[in-house]
């Protein structure tokens, strides 16, 4: 036991960069230290071996800065202590050199994080450095939660509802602190930063720095990939120092030390915990837009620049904004509102956050295994294209050996934006230049590229996504590609969205199409999102030939949708779920398809060219150049057709019920038809659930 006084705390932040609100911080603050080191750690794993984009280092690396000033601002001779190394051969370093005694860390809940965190528990213990870990990343800590319900994943939002109805309220927020100790080594006389600085870098001295062990990243990644302008272009040099060059000591790094050019991307989403403030302070000051926030009647055909949901989820992801600051705000904010609120959870802002325990806690009972198909228990098994593939040992093979060439060639087009479907090509661009996407245009691309459309395993969309999106997060994307491909949390797969009919719901005009398809900007709004439908006329007024300047359908949007319905439907006739002894086996597909008859590779889509077309980029496979024509798809050129019919009456027929799932967000936002194609009217169940039509829109 430390005498009081003498504690020497490091202060590791992760995916905590604030100050306001940190139960952790404060817990450091309790042992009232005698010296406070906040240090992060570079850490090569993620650099080198993670998807990382260049939209998530850059919100990284404002957010440290930001960070690092905040505490400056706070003691004005401190400094957040940028160190570049892996974390479990680092870290150990600094507490022997800095004479540490306590080790202080919000828990990081992910199976990543609770891995590396047993190690370092492992060394301090050996140091006999103390280790205080203290949940503040979600509104309830998961562990708790999870063994509250038997060590089961919460699969439900009611699951959780009730779980956390015995916990009782989320914990209120805390202040900043209003001054932080020195980070100051054992028996040093001096107190200002620069000294203090060199004195700490001193005392590192001899120490190695990071040479690149593990450099070797998933090869897969596709950081230089070209047409939206290649991520990473220069020498990686961040690692050349331990703690930042002499005139810049335990500096945050540079988008250019990680050989990445800022220039390349829009900073629309500014990092860091005041611009964190500042975003939930403006959206809690529009009471009316708090009380009535109803997810579903947001609107995914606004940008990053005024988004209809509250864009606040970058910084929950890396811990500017404290989720339960943004909890009591927005209850505070909905009293002010005449009458109180409008909407209750799930559908309200409070809800929202409740999805993303709701995620966590999922991810903490299942561990690693959530973010795959093999060997997740919740994950139902359908025989999809690209399947992550294992060697004999189980060990997932990095990078992955191609697929079927028709499923690659669509898995890239979809990547880039390149399908041929405006609404899929816009928001697959707007992620790749802004990092961030409506939850409901998430919808649409995850449907479309799993049992809508493509037939591609959720888990490459999954890694796109961890790729591109600031906010990625290991709980909440797996937990949503698997409710978006109803491989879990949700069962109604008969309930899809049209790639034109659902966006013309929000947006008539195409706003969207016309910001991230610049090529498509001057068709009238009739073929905004299939101008593939516009006479060649038309497409000639517009500037725009499709199939030479914009990409023909990759796919038939009709006939996928048809045949992935029987397919899913086969595979939950099936039953079979990721930890089945067929799909450990590796025998499931071959099982599905002998069953059912299924090919074992996609329907070749077969397009002709029309004079001066140009072969559009999805159908580059090598096999495909040799050829000059093809089948002509029947709807090009054809009439408008709503294709989404009838789907939820079929599945009603089936039978099929919602299992565990309760009425959500996603629930309503998934009705994209409001009616069938011959015009009907869907049923009333459908009907009571769908929107009044109207987006809400922020003020
Ligand atoms: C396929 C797919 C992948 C996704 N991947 C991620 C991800 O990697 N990281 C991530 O934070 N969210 C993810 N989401 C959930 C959701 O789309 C985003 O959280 C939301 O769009 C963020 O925008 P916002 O902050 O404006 O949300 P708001 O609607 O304003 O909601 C407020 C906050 O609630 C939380 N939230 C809302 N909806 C969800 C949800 N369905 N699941 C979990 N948390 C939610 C977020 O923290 C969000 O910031 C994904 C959704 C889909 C369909």
């Amino acid at each position: 036991m430390v005498k009081q006084g003498a504690a020497r705390v490091l202060y590791w932040f992760r995916t905590d960069l604030r100050l306001h609100d940190s139960p952790a911080l404060q817990a450091a603050l309790d042992l009232k230290p005698a010296a406070l080191f906040p240090v992060w750690c570079w850490d090569p794993n993620y650099v080198y071996k993670h998807r990382v984009g260049i939209n998530r280092f850059r919100f990284l690396l404002e957010s440290m800065q930001v960070l690092s000033d905040q505490i400056t601002n706070t003691q004005a001779n401190s400094q957040l202590l940028v160190v570049r190394g892996e974390p479990t051969e680092l870290l150990p370093e600094l507490w022997k050199r800095w004479k540490i005694t306590h080790l202080v860390i919000e828990k990081d809940p992910s199976a990543y994080g609770r891995r590396r965190d047993a190690l370092i528990k492992e060394a301090a213990a050996k140091s006999k450095v103390e280790i205080v870990a203290v949940q503040g990343h979600h509104l309830y800590d998961p562990e708790d939660v999870v063994k509250r319900n038997k060590g089961k994943p919460t699969m439900a939002i009611s699951t959780l509802q009730k779980i956390v109805a015995d916990i009782g309220d989320v914990p209120k927020p805390l202040d900043a602190p209003k001054d932080l100790p020195l980070p100051q080594p054992e028996g040093s006389k001096t107190a200002k930063l620069p000294d203090l600085l060199s004195e700490l870098a001193k005392s590192l001295e001899g120490l190695p720095h990071y040479t690149g062990k593990g450099r070797e990243g998933p090869a897969d990644v596709d950081l230089n990939s070209a047409t939206l302008g290649g991520q990473r272009d220069g020498e990686l040099t961040c690692y050349d120092t331990l703690n930042g060059d002499a005139s810049s000591l335990f500096s945050v790094p540079t988008l250019a030390s990680l050989g990445m050019d800022a220039s390349k991307v829009r900073d629309t989403i500014k990092g860091g915990e005041v611009e964190a403030l500042k975003k939930l302070g403006n959206i809690c000051k529009d009471a009316e837009y708090v009380a009535t926030f109803a997810k579903p009647k947001t609107s995914p055909g606004q940008d990053a620049s005024d988004p209809s949901t509250t864009l606040l989820s970058p910084y929950l992801k890396f811990g500017c904004l404290s989720v339960r600051k943004l909890w009591w705000d927005a209850e505070e904010a909905k009293k002010k509102y005449k009458g109180g609120s409008k909407t209750a959870p799930p559908e309200n802002l409070n809800g929202q956050l409740l999805f993303r325990d709701m995620y966590a806690c999922a991810e903490h009972a299942i561990g690693d295994a959530f973010n795959q198909v093999r060997g997740n228990s919740v994950c139902r098994y359908m025989d999809w294209y690209l399947p992550t593939v294992y060697d004999k040992d189980g060990q997932a093979i990095m990078p992955r050996p191609p697929g079927d060439e028709v499923s690659e060639a669509r898995l890239s087009a979809y990547k880039m934006g390149q399908t041929g479907f405006p609404w899929i090509d816009a928001l697959m661009r707007q992620l790749r230049l802004e990092g961030w996407m409506h939850h409901l245009g998430r919808h649409s691309v995850a449907a479309f590229l799993t049992r809508g459309q493509c037939w591609i395993s959720w888990e490459r969309g999954a890694e796109i996504f961890d790729e591109y999106l600031i906010d990625w997060d290991p709980c909440s994307n797996p937990g949503n590609w698997m409710w978006l491909s109803c491989s879990a949390f949700f069962t109604q797969y008969f309930r899809l969205y049209g790639l034109a009919t659902f966006p013309a719901k929000y947006d008539k005009t195409g706003a969207l199409v016309r910001k991230y398809c610049p090529e498509l900007s001057k068709f009238p709004d009739k073929y905004i999102y299939e101008p593939f439908n516009a006479p060649i006329e038309v497409q000639k007024k517009a500037g725009c030939i499709v199939g030479r300047d914009y990409p023909f359908p990759m796919l038939d949007e009709k006939e996928t949708k048809t045949e992935n319905m029987q397919r899913i439907k086969a595979c939950y006739q099936l039953g079979l779920f990721g930890d089945s002894k067929e799909v450990l086996e590796g025998k499931a597909e071959a099982v599905v398809r002998k069953k059912h008859g299924f090919p074992d590779r996609p329907q070749r889509f077969e397009w002709k060219a029309r004079p001066g077309d140009k072969v559009p980029q999805w159908a580059r496979a090598p096999e495909h150049e040799a050829r000059t024509t093809r089948g002509a798809p029947d709807h090009v050129g054809g009439q408008e057709d709503g294709v989404d019919g009838d789907d939820e009456e079929q599945g009603e027929q089936d039978g099929q019920q919602e299992e565990d799932a309760t009425p959500s967000d996603e629930d309503d936002s998934d009705n994209d038809d409001d009616k069938t194609t011959n015009g009907k009217k869907r049923k009333a169940s459908t009907a009571k659930r769908g929107r009044g039509g109207k987006a809400q829109k922020k003020k």
